[in-house]
């Protein structure tokens, strides 16, 4: 079995490919390195039937030639002087074979299920590798617009369908046509027109189970969607159990649930009803065809063949015929869970395929370079963008020198952090560049490009794990002295040593053991000990409080000293001593100054100045009625930001 840390020994799924075809069989090419074991599985399946198949034959041939004497007691493959000249020999004989065949066939299930398995599991585990792999590389808004459960539910139990039908339906599916090649050979060399009446339901049992795979198709794939649905809101309500309870929602809450569980109830009994009506309807076709044998051999046996035929059917034949007809009932049965299975795990590749094979909207050019980082002086050339539809940026033109600090404000939603998110890359333009010393950040590797840029959010995300690895995140090679450094310039440290553990202490799934201040803390503390060249804080301390924030500040001034440096902040005193401070207003550059000159400037900044020193009473009436507006419509895109500053 291979370990945690295989390396993958397939190479990646080409994008460029097309995707028509089945779905199970693309992957299989791609992922079925593990064949082998398949192989294996697929020889025990075989060996494992034909040794079932021997019984019903033997008994057949016992009867015939031991206790009828209608025939010799000849076996397939055996010499004669093997086989004893008394009857009880001969019954001893053929006890040893049922015996034998019965041993034969526990090792060769042994076998199969071990084969299947690990084939199967192999394919699993790296098929969900590649899937995590290819999701993660996709661009930021692939994310925003997906429901965390709908991407979930592909990691998990899309690709865990799949191994299913790779485990227990494609060994199935051999081990039916096994059974049935075999006994279909068996039977027409006993009796080729009793063969022929005993084999008549195969074909309309194929036919019956092609009418289910169509019916059932589409109700599987209505079941993996509203699994998504239903993974979402679970998965959504944990995660916000904190607003779910301070908003006494609980019962509303579990109304959503209800609600999104029904939904999946529906797809389910659709299913169902399908389901349940193709088992029964294999047994009622299977039993007819049946009950048919037990007549036509029946009347057979006792010499008066119907429809013409002609010739003599030994007892024993018959018991053949008639154990093996029984056989049939359940490999068909097998059938059908392998039918069930494979158009489950048809639905379920058909959405991992589309994470696989979805090309990334920001992905490296084919000859992309390492940034070359001069001074880190970074020019924003008339850019354009929008998330979709409504313009949020529009004609941002600024150049900003290597080492200067920048300051970025502007009223709640103007495009602040949009405009930075633009220098990492995590959304490119739609028109203009964003270039660093000179390069476009587009033609440069994502690589290099996010190793020189440090981009501190507003909420900062800490992983399941101790405070030191979380520091630590990203530049993984970093000593504990350098990760205790950073911490103390992000005056972190202080607030660390007291935890219980200090810096080996365990921090929740998001961290929320930890007030916001202290998060962001641990966020600017990570990104001080990545020592990026250029630095973007969205916010970062907009948690602490002031006396922290002073602090910081003197620590920032040293660290921001030789790099350039991008604050954004509603708290204009964060910003004051900026080397420049820009405004964006509705997605626009409206002025670009010193604190000085744009208090002289009498634009939105000094207006802005007014409210945060209480100087409310000196603000233009047309300051005030803009402001209104603009909350207005704020408010109706985003109630969370309607009490801001500004
Ligand atoms: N992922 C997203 N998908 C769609 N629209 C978005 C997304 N992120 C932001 N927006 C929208 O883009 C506009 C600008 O948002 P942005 O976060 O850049 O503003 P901001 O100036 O940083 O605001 P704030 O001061 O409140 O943080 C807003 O109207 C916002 O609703």
């Amino acid at each position: 079995m291979p370990s945690d840390h295989e390396p993958s020994s397939h190479a990646l799924p080409d994008r460029s490919e097309s995707w028509s075809g089945n779905p199970i069989w693309r992957l299989y090419t791609t992922y079925g390195a593990g064949r082998r074991y398949a192989v294996v599985g697929a020889v025990a399946t075989v060996l494992g039937r034909a040794f079932g198949l021997i019984p019903a034959f033997v008994i057949g041939l016992t009867v015939d030639a031991i206790f009828l004497a209608e025939r010799s007691y000849a076996l397939p493959f055996v010499p004669d002087r093997l086989v004893p000249n008394t009857d009880v020999g001969l019954l001893y004989l053929s006890i040893a074979i049922l015996l034998g065949a019965a041993a034969v066939g526990a090792v060769a299930s042994w076998v199969e299920d071990w084969g299947w398995s690990v084939f199967a599991q192999r394919v699993q585990r790296n098929l969900r590798v590649d899937a995590y792999e290819r999701l993660q590389d996709l661009e930021l808004a692939y994310f925003t617009g997906q429901r965390t459960g709908d991407l979930m539910s592909v990691l998990n139990n899309d690709v865990n369908a799949l191994e299913t039908f790779l485990r227990d339906g494609l060994s199935a599916t051999l081990w039916v046509l096994a059974t049935v090649v075999g006994i279909g050979v068996i039977l027409v060399g006993l009796n080729a027109p009793l063969a022929a009446v005993t084999l008549l339901p195969i074909p309309v049992l194929a036919a019956f189970t092609l009418l289910f795979t169509r019916l059932i198709e589409p109700r599987y794939l209505s079941i993996r969607e509203e699994i998504g649905d239903l993974n979402s809101r679970l998965e959504n309500n944990v995660s916000g159990i904190e607003v779910i309870k301070s908003e006494s929602a609980e019962q509303f809450e579990t109304e959503r649930v209800a609600e999104a569980s029904d939904a999946y109830l529906v797809a389910n009994l659709s299913a169902i009803k399908i389901r349940i009506t193709y088992f029964p309807g294999l047994n009622v076709i299977s039993g007819i065809g049946f009950a048919i044998t037990f007549l036509v051999g029946g009347l057979w046996v006792l010499g008066q063949p119907p429809f013409g035929l002609t010739g003599t059917l030994t007892p024993g034949a018959f018991v053949t015929f008639v154990i093996y007809a029984q056989q049939f009932l359940w490999p068909i049965i097998r059938l059908g869970d392998a039918v069930d299975d494979y158009e489950r795990a048809k639905a379920a590749g058909s959405r991992v395929q589309g994470v696989l094979l979805r090309t990334p909207a920001v992905l490296d050019r084919p000859d992309a370079r390492p940034l070359k980082m001069i001074e880190g002086a970074v020019t924003y050339d008339a850019v354009r963008f929008a998330y979709s539809g409504e313009p949020v940026l529009t004609d941002v033109d600024f150049a900003v020198d290597g080492g200067e600090t920048v300051g970025v404000v502007g009223p709640t939603g103007a495009g602040k952090s949009t405009l930075l998110k633009l220098l990492p890359r995590l959304y490119d333009p739609d028109e203009g560049a964003v270039r660093i010393d000179g390069q476009d950040v587009r033609d440069v590797t994502l690589r290099s490009l996010r190793r020189s840029v440090g981009y501190v959010s507003q909420e900062p995300f800490l992983f399941f794990g101790t405070v030191r690895e979380n520091i630590r995140y990203g530049t993984f090679d970093a000593s504990d002295d350098e990760v205790e450094r950073a911490a103390r310039r992000a005056q972190a440290h202080e607030f660390v040593e007291n935890l219980p553990d200090g810096y080996d202490t365990m921090i929740g799934e998001r961290g929320v053991k930890l007030s916001g201040g202290q998060r962001q803390r641990l966020a600017l503390a990570r990104t001080m000990l990545k020592d990026p060249a250029i630095l973007v804080l969205d916010e970062a301390t907009s948690a602490v409080d002031t006396e922290t924030e002073a602090l910081i500040q003197t620590q920032l001034a040293e660290f921001a000293a030789d790099r350039t440096t991008f604050v954004i902040a509603h708290r204009l005193s964060t910003v004051r001593t900026a080397d420049r401070i820009l405004v964006l207003d509705d997605g626009r550059v409206t002025e670009d100054g010193t604190h000085e000159a744009l208090l002289e400037t009498e634009g939105l900044y000094a207006n802005f100045w007014r409210v945060q020193t209480g100087d409310i009473a000196s603000l233009p009436r047309a300051f005030i009625e803009r402001a209104l507006r603009r909350q207005a419509v704020v408010g109706a895109d985003d109630g969370a930001d309607e009490g801001r500053a500004n």
